[in-house]
C-alpha cells in the first residue's frame, strides 16, 4: 500500500507537484497520464526517494520514504524502477542484468565480483520465466530486441521483490505491437504477484486498454482519478489542456470508454 499525502515539489520558482494525494493498493495497476512537464517523472522519483519533496509524506507499507535511504545497498528497497530506455548493462548477460535486482543485501565484495548465491540465480531465472525470456539468459543485453530488453527490465524489477514497481514511460520507444506485449507482461505480473504498479504513459489508448485505474496529472495537480471507462473527451482535455487531437474521440469510442462525451466529435473531421 502506497500512501502519498500533500506531496509538493518545486524546482526554483516552478511548482512541479502541487499537493498531490494518492493511495495505491497492493496489486493495483495504476496509469498516470499527463502532458510533458506535468510532473509524472518527478512524482515517481519522489516515491522512490530519488528526489526530496518540499512538503508531504510518502509511505510504503507504513514505512516513510526517505531520500537518505537511497545509497544503502544493504537494505532492500520497496520500489523498483523500469525506465523508458531499459537501462540494461549492455555487456552483461540477460541473467546478470536481472541479478542486478538482487544486489541489495549482498556484500560489496560479492557484488564487485558478481558472485551471486545459487538461490538468487534461481530467483532471477524464475523472473525471466515470467516474461518468457529464460532461454535468453546467457545472451548479452545488447543482443536482444528493444521489447525483449524492456521485458528484462521488468524481470530485473521483479527480482528486487519490491512492494511497488514504478514504470516511467516504459513503452515510449517501442512500436505499438511490442508496446502492448510489454504492457501485457507488466499487468499480468502486477496481478499475479500483488505488486502495485504505477506506470507513467503518454498514450490514452494504452491507459484505457491496460489501466485498472487512471490518474490524470496536469500542471502538477491530479485532475482525474478513476477507472479508465470514466475517461471522456472532456476529461482528456482537462488532463491535456489545449490539445486538439480528434483521434482521442476515436480511441475512446473504439475502446468502449466513456461514451456520451466520446460520441461528440472533438473537431471537424473527428
Ligand atoms: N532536476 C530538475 N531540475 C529542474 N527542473 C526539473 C528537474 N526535473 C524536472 N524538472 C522540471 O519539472 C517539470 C516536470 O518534469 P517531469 O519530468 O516530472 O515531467 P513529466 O510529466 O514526466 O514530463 P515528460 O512526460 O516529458 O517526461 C518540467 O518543467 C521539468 O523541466
Amino acid at each position: 500500500m502506497i500512501e502519498i499525502k500533500g506531496l509538493a515539489k518545486s524546482y526554483g520558482d516552478r511548482r512541479v507537484l502541487k499537493q498531490v494525494d494518492l493511495s495505491v493498493r497492493a496489486g493495483e495497476f495504476l496509469v498516470v497520464l499527463g502532458p510533458s512537464g506535468a510532473g509524472k517523472s518527478t512524482l515517481l522519483r519522489c516515491v522512490n526517494g530519488l528526489v526530496k519533496s518540499d512538503r508531504g509524506e510518502i509511505a510504503i507499507d507504513g514505512r516513510t520514504v526517505r531520500t537518505a535511504d537511497l545509497g544503502r545497498r544493504e537494505e532492500r528497497r520497496p520500489t523498483a524502477m523500469i525506465f523508458q530506455h531499459h537501462n540494461l548493462v549492455k555487456r552483461l548477460s540477460v541473467l546478470k542484468n536481472v541479478l542486478v535486482g538482487r544486489m541489495a543485501g549482498m556484500s560489496s565484495l560479492m557484488a564487485l565480483f558478481q558472485l551471486f548465491p545459487a538461490r538468487d540465480v534461481e530467483q532471477a531465472l524464475a523472473c525471466l520465466r515470467r516474461v518468457e525470456l529464460e532461454h535468453k539468459a546467457q545472451v548479452r543485453g545488447d543482443q536482444i530486441s528493444g521489447g525483449e530488453q524492456q521485458r528484462v527490465g521488468i524481470a530485473r524489477a521483479l527480482a528486487q521483490e519490491p512492494a511497488v514497481i514504478l514504470a516511467d514511460e516504459p513503452v515510449a520507444s517501442l512500436d505499438p505491437k511490442t508496446a502492448r506485449i510489454v504492457l501485457g507482461y507488466l499487468k499480468r505480473i502486477c496481478k499475479e504477484t500483488d505488486i502495485a504498479v504505477i506506470c507513467n504513459l503518454h498514450q490514452v489508448d494504452y491507459a484505457v486498454e491496460f489501466g485498472e485505474r487512471v490518474v490524470g496529472l496536469s500542471d502538477g495537480a491530479v485532475v482525474f482519478d478513476g477507472p479508465p471507462d470514466r475517461l471522456s473527451t472532456e476529461i482528456v482535455h482537462r488532463i491535456y489542456p489545449g490539445l486538439e487531437d480528434p483521434g482521442i474521440a476515436r480511441v475512446l469510442r473504439f475502446q468502449g470508454g466513456s461514451h456520451a462525451a466520446a460520441d461528440q466529435p472533438l473537431a471537424a473531421g473527428a
